[in-house]
């Protein structure tokens, strides 16, 4: 029996760009019986936890248990990275949503991992930029944190990756919708 073929739509874009945003419109439209989010900083957490002992629910919140924990996370998850640049991906990828058609990778943020998913899938990616302006990413809570948006997560994409769609979400609903309409588009079966 062969393996299914999933289609896999890559977004990448700076801190409250609207990945996320962006991730939620696409799964409404194309169905959670056919698609699932799966992004990659959930199974870094889980696998870190586990790892390390520690409470994953609690690592997902907003506490100081996170910030306590981030340095070292970070460290470590770059450590497994270099090791094997695919780590995330094929544990993103085997996880909860892996057996639906479409994936939706709401957080790629390394070359390594666009990388990965077109050497993996070929022609069935479509890699998406989420692009806001600063002040409009300010109106949604970002706040520059030296450390982390200065740090190779936050900028290993910025330039180098050759997107196939550039979405411009500066709170212009009829703009986004052309550009979810244009990712819809690319997407076979919901073309
Ligand atoms: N086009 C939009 N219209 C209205 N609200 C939006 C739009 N895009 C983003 N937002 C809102 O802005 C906030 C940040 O967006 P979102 O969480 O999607 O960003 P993100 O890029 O995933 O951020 P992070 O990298 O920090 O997770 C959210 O509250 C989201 O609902």
């Amino acid at each position: 029996m062969g393996s299914i073929r999933h289609f896999v739509v890559i977004i990448s874009g700076k801190r409250k760009s609207g990945k996320d945003y962006i991730s939620s419109k696409l799964l409404a439209c194309l169905g959670p019986n056919k698609c699932a989010i799966l992004p990659l900083s959930g199974p870094l957490k889980k696998q870190y936890a586990k790892d390390h002992n520690l409470d994953f629910d609690r690592l997902l919140d907003a506490t100081e248990y996170k910030e306590h924990y981030r340095q070292d996370m970070i460290q470590w998850g770059e450590e497994k990275r270099n090791q094997d640049p695919g780590y995330f991906c094929r544990l993103a990828t085997e996880g909860e949503g892996s057996e639906k058609d479409i994936w939706i990778i709401s957080d790629a943020r390394r070359l390594s991992d666009v990388v990965y998913f077109r050497d993996k899938y070929k022609e069935d990616v479509i890699t998406i930029r989420v692009e806001a302006d600063l002040s409009v990413r300010q109106q949604r809570g970002f706040v520059f944190t030296e450390g982390i948006d200065d740090a190779e997560s936050e900028c290993g994409l910025d330039s180098g990756c050759n997107w196939d769609i550039v979405i411009y979400n500066n709170n212009n609903q009829e703009k986004l919708e052309d550009s979810i309409s244009k990712i819809l588009k690319r997407i076979p079966s919901t073309s």
